[in-house]
């Protein structure tokens, strides 16, 4: 049918209002615009930070991997106080499945700030090298988000970087979490601090894992990190080396390449890395990915579209409390990271 012969149809004006410029009918549908851009998803008359009401359980099979953006799954609010801090254990393996590997936990210090697809493809990429190379079986993945004593450029409030890694934890993955004892201290906690407290709530306080066999063994706690924060070991006075040391003989790095960085050569030409190579495994990015925290701000602030490039339940929240529209010098913006 002829669209211009339907009831409704309004032709186009003649005046010379200039392409862009609304007119009556347009404003409706640029409204309309409005109001989907400030609720991406559904849940379109709920707060995304609402107490979560527990519903009936979701039917979630083990491994699904479908978009759990709607099916909040395994909920856990981090404290927002030291005094009320717990450690969160709702997505941990209670007992290994195989007799012959050795469990191990992935945590991922960062400033999330927002937390990306890029972060949350980090663990998968892991997981997929853990499976295929290794004899680890992974019990439990978290992120740890550096508290508000780290000054860097664009970090949101610890509380909201918190929220946001949670929402993208219960909403998008089965098995990821997120650890708020880092963003509670009162100072700055050096990484090596970080996984020690993770060697304390899961080996020491746990005492371990069970295996099929029902005795408790030790967990191997390794860091996940990206190749531009591993390259920053090289650069003086940013690491102590008796914290590397730790780091990498006692516990272990997982490190996903980054597009541009060559990790191999810099993990030759490392002298301490070189030293605990058998501790540090290069996950290889087979399909690159560089979203980068530093350029989703940027976009947020310059009210462009960041769909897709994080999930939506952090978009929302990032609406919700107009985070990242703030005063950050767009020159340092760009000019951290390229
Ligand atoms: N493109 C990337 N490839 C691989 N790893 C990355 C990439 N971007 C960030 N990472 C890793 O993600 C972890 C969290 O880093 P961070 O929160 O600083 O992310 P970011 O996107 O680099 O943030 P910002 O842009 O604010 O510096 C770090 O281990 C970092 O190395
Ligand atoms: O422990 C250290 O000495 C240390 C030195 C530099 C960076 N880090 C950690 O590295 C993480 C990523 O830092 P950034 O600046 O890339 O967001 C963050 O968790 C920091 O606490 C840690």
């Amino acid at each position: 049918m002829d669209p211009s012969r339907a009831k409704n149809f309004i032709p186009p004006s003649d005046d010379n209002t200039p392409i862009g410029t609304l007119s009556p009918a347009s404003a409706i549908a640029q409204s309309f615009t409005n109001v989907m851009m400030e609720s991406v998803i559904a849940d379109l008359n709920s707060s995304i930070d609402a107490p979560f009401e527990p519903a009936p359980a979701p039917m979630i099979k083990k491994d699904q991997i479908a978009d759990l953006e709607e099916v909040p799954h395994g909920i856990l609010r981090q404290a927002k106080k030291l005094d009320d801090y717990e450690f969160p254990v709702h997505r941990l393996k209670k007992k290994l499945t195989s007799e012959n590997k050795i469990p191990l936990i992935i945590v991922a210090c960062g400033s999330f700030s927002p937390i990306t697809y890029l972060h949350l493809r980090m663990f998968e990429m892991a997981m997929d090298s853990i499976n295929e190379e290794t004899r680890f079986e992974v019990i439990g993945g978290y992120y740890s988000p550096v508290s508000d004593h780290y000054r860097k450029q664009g970090l949101a409030k610890s509380t909201h970087r918190v929220r946001m890694c949670e929402l993208a934890c219960e909403r998008t993955s089965s098995w990821l979490m997120v650890d708020a004892w880092e963003s509670l201290q009162h100072e700055y906690t050096r990484t090596a601090q970080v996984l020690d407290h993770f060697n304390e709530e899961i080996n020491i306080k746990r005492g371990g894992v069970e295996t099929p066999t029902g005795e408790k063994i030790g967990v191997k706690i390794m860091l996940l990190a990206g190749g531009d924060l591993i390259e920053s070991f090289g650069e003086p006075n940013v690491w102590k080396d008796e914290d590397l040391h730790h780091i990498l003989g006692n516990y272990g790095c997982l490190i996903v390449e980054r597009t541009g960085s060559d990790v191999r050569s810099f993990l030759l030409s490392h002298d301490i890395m070189y030293e605990h190579r058998r501790n540090i495994m290069v996950v290889k990015q087979l399909i690159y990915n560089d979203i980068s925290s530093t350029k989703i701000r940027l976009f947020i602030r310059r009210n462009m579209s960041v769909q897709y490039l994080l999930p939506n339940s952090v978009i929302r929240y990032i609406q919700e409390h107009r985070l990242y529209k703030g005063s950050e010098p767009v020159k340092q913006v760009m000019g951290s990271k390229e």
